[in-house]
């Protein structure tokens, strides 16, 4: 039996991607926007994904986590972005268009605004147009991935805010936006194929960070963000998960709790390797 692994169709994945392959996995792989990717982990139609941490604590019975690995801020993101007209306090009541990418930004959102800026009545929808559009007529809108680092080389009128740097300024700890979820079933019923590919993906993330240069070098997004960005972008990252990763991520969970994003709190269950 082979694997069925997500794939996030966004630059900041590169690193784990790459030399996947060349490390030996042979399953395959399906591309997606996080909210995709999610819908495919809970419908049991892949079997593993760096997917939004958010998914994993609304479905966290059905899932396992694969150890030290995440998609992670530690300060700036610069591809998690709010653009708005006006300071966040301001935003009670105001309609902001959000993406319909995502799962752990928009709730990221909500709590930042809600804890630390005293916001009310948060009326966040994704729009019918795109979000691009309400940026340039001047609305208030999230975006992230590489839409975000897209609309932000573009710039415009309003102030930019990096809901990394948010969220550090005001808990100093990391904030995690994906993790690698596993589910349960897929886990006891393929138990080699996923040590193999515990050992693949740790190795495919060692060679592309032992020289992010020569990655940058073959990465066709080098076109747009340029060589130098794509390796800045990727060493601001963090791809790991650690002991501060996991206090950020349970608060960040607790806070969601507290606003009502989360009727219950998740436990955090790692696959045996
Ligand atoms: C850092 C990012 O985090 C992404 C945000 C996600 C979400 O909001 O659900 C999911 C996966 C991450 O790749 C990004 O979009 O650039």
């Amino acid at each position: 039996m082979t694997l069925r692994v997500g794939h996030i169709s966004y630059v900041n994945c590169v690193p784990f991607f790459h030399f996947l392959h060349q490390s030996g996995f042979n399953g395959e792989i399906v591309s997606g926007v996080p909210s995709e990717l999610n819908r495919l982990l809970a419908a049991g139609d892949i079997d593993l994904s760096p997917s939004s941490s958010f998914e994993y604590a609304l479905h966290w019975r059905d899932y396992q986590l694969l150890p030290g690995h995440s998609i992670s801020s530690n300060g700036p993101v610069r591809s998690v972005l709010l653009f708005s007209p006006v300071a966040l306090e301001e935003l009670s009541g105001k309609s902001i268009a959000v993406t319909g990418e995502s799962a752990t930004s928009i709730n990221l959102l909500q709590v930042l605004l809600r804890e630390f800026h005293g916001c009310r009545d948060l009326d966040c929808e994704v729009p019918g147009g795109s979000v691009e559009e309400v940026i340039a007529d001047g609305g208030s809108a999230l975006l992230i991935g590489d839409r975000a680092l897209r609309a932000a080389m573009r710039g415009g009128g309003g102030k930019i805010y990096d809901l990394g740097e948010l969220w550090f300024r005001h808990t100093g700890l990391p904030f995690v936006f994906a993790l690698w979820i596993v589910r349960r079933d897929a886990a006891a019923a393929k138990p080699e194929e996923l040590s193999r590919f515990v050992r693949q993906l740790a190795a495919a993330r060692e060679m592309a960070e032992s020289d992010l240069q020569a990655l940058a070098a073959v990465t066709p997004e080098r076109s747009w963000l340029g060589e130098e960005g794509l390796v800045s972008y990727w060493r601001q990252m963090s791809y790991d998960f650690q002991d501060r990763h996991r206090r950020g991520l349970e608060l960040f969970f607790r806070l969601c709790g507290k606003h009502g994003l989360l009727a219950e709190q998740p436990e955090l269950s790692r696959i045996q390797t």
